[in-house]
């Protein structure tokens, strides 16, 4: 039985945001069961889980076999249990199927297929404006597309429509349907069109760099999905001196290289100074080459937690209502020692050896998350406190593609708390001070997990309350009707400055040495293939 209690914990933790399930399934050693077999069923089970919720909800089944899942005596089989309900549960397969329409079991296992390999996001492109513009874009690449005002369209379209939607909070953004192939296109091999999720261009708007004016600081840039907005933003608004540079760090050399050729393909490299295998903690805060910046990017390492699975296809792990457990109520079993854990890690242990076996391992992946996130939240609160050391900067913004509390409201409070920002003056930029879509953005921080961080220890130097702060702070949820990943934003701001000299180089340092040159690296040409969305 343990390939279904090991499968049954990859699905609890996928459902708790925990990773796609080729993440969970390979990314650890020592289960019992084939790694291939686990990924199979569990994806398998995913993709039927809604239909699977559905009749269990519908047939009852839990009402009758205890409140808590189904808890087995160790002489049953799971097998037992479920066919002293077949005719039930068959009954309410046949409604569930008539309730779609479909006339046989095969359709219906056609229609879970396809709901599968059509995921519930869009595909979301940047129009690049360093090489086009949309409205090139939308007579050219987008000529046979049809424009609709609703995203929901874009998504539940079928695989023949071409439909694109324009977005209403970033500029120069559409959605067409995940499967319109682009990458062949001559738009997308000529960096005209970036694929980049909508979420993952929220902080190079908020950021806002005209706004400060100055050079601009983009810490983790690789592979330049950000780096690139902000050329494409200063360039757009017509307001860019020939000086003002982003200065693009990345300490991964494999990544650095491909940021330069990134920032090359779309046209970037006449504003972006590319520091390859640089370190953003190397950097000295008050060093004449930085006397001009005034902005910087943070998206550091996270957990990846927001990053939509592309391995199961954007599969949703469903389950039934009456499955969330009851604190109270009595597990079943001569000797069982803990409460009865339900399936999606639901279903009781058959006998108390595996029960003993199976819930550490919960616990252990638990301890492992916390211990993950308490050391990558370390990390991210540190990089925000260098860049609030930055002589002259005044505007920063800090994100991640996570859903925890710890790799976001927690890091802000904590920074805003630190010494570097009660020094410096540094404060939340408050939504109403946001550039206008990101004002607009209606999914906004946790105020709970605001508080939480926020009124353990002393105020005295926060001006606002939790609501406002958690106001200031943006979210998007993964999987939700706005069709992004999961993701958090926040902007810090400082008012008190004095301004600055600027430096103008367009140079590319490699291992900490400069080679000056139009910006350009030398590198061997290869055909482009664009970029996916920023990875963790
Ligand atoms: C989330 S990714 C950045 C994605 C990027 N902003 C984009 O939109 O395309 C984080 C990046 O930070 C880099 N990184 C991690 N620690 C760093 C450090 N101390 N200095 C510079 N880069 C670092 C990682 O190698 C990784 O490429």
């Amino acid at each position: 039985m343990s390939l279904y209690h090991e499968a049954a914990q990859i699905l609890d933790t996928a459902r708790k945001g925990g990773g796609s399930f080729k993440t969970i399934v390979f990314s650890k050693k020592g289960w019992k069961s084939d790694g291939k077999t686990l990924f199979a069923l569990t994806t398998e089970t995913a993709k039927w889980s809604e239909i699977l919720s559905e009749v269990i909800e519908k047939s009852e089944l839990l009402n009758i076999e205890k409140q808590n899942g189904i808890a087995l005596p160790a002489k049953h089989g799971l097998a037992l249990a479920i066919t002293r309900h077949k005719a039930r549960l068959q009954a309410e397969l046949t409604k569930a199927r008539l309730r779609r329409g479909l006339a046989t079991i095969e359709a219906l296992r056609i229609h879970v297929n396809g709901r599968v390999t059509k995921p519930s996001h869009p595909r979301w492109i940047r129009v690049n404006a360093l090489r086009t513009s949309l409205a090139e874009q939308l007579e050219s690449t987008f000529a046979g597309y049809r424009r609709v005002d609703d995203l929901a369209a874009v998504v539940n379209a079928g695989s023949d429509q071409r439909l694109i939607y324009l977005d209403q909070h970033v500029p120069d953004l559409v959605a067409v349907p995940a499967d319109c192939v682009l990458t062949m296109s001559t738009a997308y091999k000529e960096g005209m069109l970036l694929l980049q999720d909508k979420a993952s261009c929220f902080p190079a708007y908020l950021l806002n760099p005209s706004a400060a004016g100055g050079d601009v600081i983009d810490a983790c840039a690789a592979p330049g999905n950000k780096t690139t907005h902000l050329a494409a933003i200063l360039a757009s608004t017509g307001e860019r001196s020939n000086d003002t540079e982003i200065i693009a760090c990345e300490k991964d050399p494999t990544r650095s290289s491909v940021l330069a050729r990134m920032i090359k393909v779309a046209g970037a490299d006449r504003t972006v100074l590319v520091k390859q295998n640089q370190d953003f903690f190397r950097l000295q805060p008050d060093a004449k080459e930085f006397k001009n910046v005034r902005s910087l990017l943070l998206d550091p390492s996270c957990s990846g937690s927001g990053i939509v699975g592309r391995d199961e296809g954007g599969v949703v792990v469903h389950m039934p209502n009456t499955l969330e457990p009851k604190e109270n109520a009595p597990s079943r079993g001569k000797k069982r020692k803990r409460p009865a854990v339900s399936v999606s890690a639901k279903v009781e242990p058959t006998n108390d050896a595996e029960a003993e076996e199976a819930t550490p391992e919960l616990e252990d992946d638990k301890s492992k998350l916390g211990s993950r996130l308490a050391s990558l939240s370390e990390f991210q609160l540190r990089m925000l406190r260098h860049a609030m050391a930055f002589t002259a900067a005044r505007r920063i913004t800090y994100s991640t593609c996570s859903i925890y509390a710890e790799e976001n409201e927690h890091v802000v409070i904590k920074a805003l708390k630190s010494e570097v920002a009660v020094e410096r003056g540094w404060r939340i930029m408050k939504r109403e001070e946001q550039v206008d879509g990101m004002r607009r953005w209606h999914k906004r921080g946790d105020r709970d997990a605001v508080a939480e961080v926020l009124e353990s220890t002393d105020n005295k130097d926060i001006s606002l309350d939790a609501g406002q702060i958690a106001d200031a702070c943006i979210r998007c949820i993964k999987g939700d009707d706005d069709g992004t990943m999961g993701f958090f934003v926040a902007g810090f701001v400082r008012d008190d400055l004095q301004g600055s000299g600027r430096s103008s180089n367009n140079q590319v340092i490699a291992n900490g040495h400069s080679k000056r040159g139009n910006g350009a690296i030398e590198e061997e040409e290869e055909e482009w293939n664009g970029f996916d969305d920023d990875g963790p």
